[in-house]
């Protein structure tokens, strides 16, 4: 019997996680017949090849062919997808439903802590949202489109088409703006739901250059004909973002923007130099060449026929910076989104929130006894001890119950796979409610 958990680090930057994916790889990888005489064969060849001695259980494996059909005889237990959970808690258990495959339990594990990845994206991509909540609340008092406010920019930056997947389907918990399209269609596939995602057509710096030097304004103008109709976002940095600003958008095609609606509008995109001193200059050139008027907490807003999108260099840290200067210079969060690429699907590894998987209880001549792990090297690494369940306390906290001391009844502990089936089958839409912020009202367009 084993356990998930993001273990606790003191001083970590995230004391909850988001549990998200776990439903994508039951039902791509251990549901139904999955062991069949064929797979066996090609395994014991390789694994002879590979330890070149006899290592291979192929005994066992007949076995699960011949007592199981094939079906894995395992049971997890999970959180909910999309469930808040601190650090340090179980968020799922895994044990083997018949004591002749005692083996199999951890032989899962190496696919099972591949959850790692999508729980931290969905986490991370939820501290942008708190973020984004904080200083749209403090400069336009609402959360109105907060949704829409950080892009996934990450496709091209993950590692495969598997990580576009699960990472672009874990933003997309939190979010709906997004270009890596394989989280779409993940979203789709494995979470009922029909479009996860929303996006707009955006120029890319060959769609400028391509015209040649002296023909930006050209480029720019083209595209606005080419999408009268909707938003259109303008990559405007390829020789001079401030000259752009000021002299094409501002000038040159300045009656061009303003004929432009609320929902045909511009959204001009840096992509180059220091974020917020760029970010600011822009706004400040485009404050000076279109005007703009103070919302109901006093802050600048431009016109809303133009906005600001700025996809370069964004990581949790740089988004909270960037606002903050903008609201000192009282510009409001309504004025920009935001882009991310490698800071949201990346640059994340298994350690960024401890994600562990522990043995800690064996049933041994019919005999339990609860196990455990206390590196004398390293007490932080030590691990649960016996049968887990996850409660909810008197005061209201979330916490793990250890040596199979919980009561059933209370157990927040979902059984989600058995002997092959999934059990449980979340919509994305049940997802995005369980992982709201506290006091985020529900979307009427999610
Ligand atoms: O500018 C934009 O406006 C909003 C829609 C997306 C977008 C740009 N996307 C993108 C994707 C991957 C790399 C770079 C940009």
């Amino acid at each position: 019997y084993s356990y998930f958990e993001c273990r606790q680090k003191k001083g970590s930057q995230f004391n909850e996680v988001v549990f998200f994916g776990l439903q994508y790889l039951l039902k791509k990888y251990l549901t139904g017949p999955v062991v069949t005489e064929d797979k066996i064969q090609e395994a014991k060849l390789f694994y002879q090849m590979h330890f070149k001695q006899a290592v291979f259980d192929e005994e066992g494996w007949r076995k699960v062919l011949e007592k199981h059909n094939g079906r894995l005889p395992i049971r997890i237990k999970a959180v909910p997808e999309g469930k808040i959970i601190p650090r340090g808690n179980v968020l799922f258990t895994v044990e083997n439903t018949d004591q002749d495959f005692y083996w199999l339990t951890n032989y899962i594990e190496t696919m099972l802590v591949q959850m790692w990845y999508p729980i931290t994206v969905a986490t991370v991509s939820r501290e942008f949202k708190k973020i984004l909540a904080k200083h749209l609340k403090a400069t336009s008092g609402s959360v109105e489109g907060l949704e829409l406010k950080l892009h996934d920019f990450g496709y091209r930056g993950v590692s495969s088409q598997e990580s576009a997947a699960l990472g672009g389907a874990a933003h997309l918990v939190n979010f709906c703006g997004t270009d890596t399209i394989a989280g779409v269609l993940m979203a789709q596939r494995y979470y009922g739901c029909p479009m996860a995602g929303f996006s707009i057509p955006a120029a890319e710096h060959s769609t400028i250059i391509s015209w040649g030097k002296n023909k930006e304004k050209e480029a720019f103008e083209r595209i606005l004909d080419q999408f009268l109709s909707g938003p259109v976002s303008v990559v405007s940095d390829s020789y001079d973002i401030f000259n752009a600003c000021k002299h094409i958008w501002g000038d040159e095609l300045k009656e061009r923007v303003m004929e432009r609606s609320e929902d045909s509008c511009l959204v001009i995109r840096p992509d180059s130099g220091d974020p917020a001193e760029t970010l600011i200059e822009v706004i400040k050139i485009l404050g000076e060449s279109f005007g703009y008027s103070l919302n109901s907490m006093g802050y600048k807003v431009l016109p809303s026929y133009l906005r600001i999108i700025q996809g370069d260099g964004i990581d949790l840290s740089s988004v909270d910076q960037i606002l903050a200067n903008l609201s000192d210079e009282g510009w409001s969060a309504e004025n920009v989104l935001f882009g991310c690429g490698s800071s949201l699907l990346q640059k994340l590894n298994r350690d960024t929130l401890s994600c562990a998987f522990k043995c800690s209880y064996v049933e041994t001549n019919g005999k339990g006894m609860d196990v455990c792990k206390q590196p004398v090297t390293d007490p932080s690494k030590g691990s649960k001890r016996g049968r887990l369940s996850l409660r909810r306390n008197s005061d209201g906290f979330l916490e793990t119950i250890e040596r199979g001391a919980g009561k059933p009844e209370e157990d927040l502990l979902v059984t989600v796979f058995e002997n092959g089936s999934l059990l449980q089958d979340y919509s994305l839409d049940e997802i995005r409610k369980n992982a709201l912020l506290q006091d985020d009202e529900p979307n009427p367009n999610l």
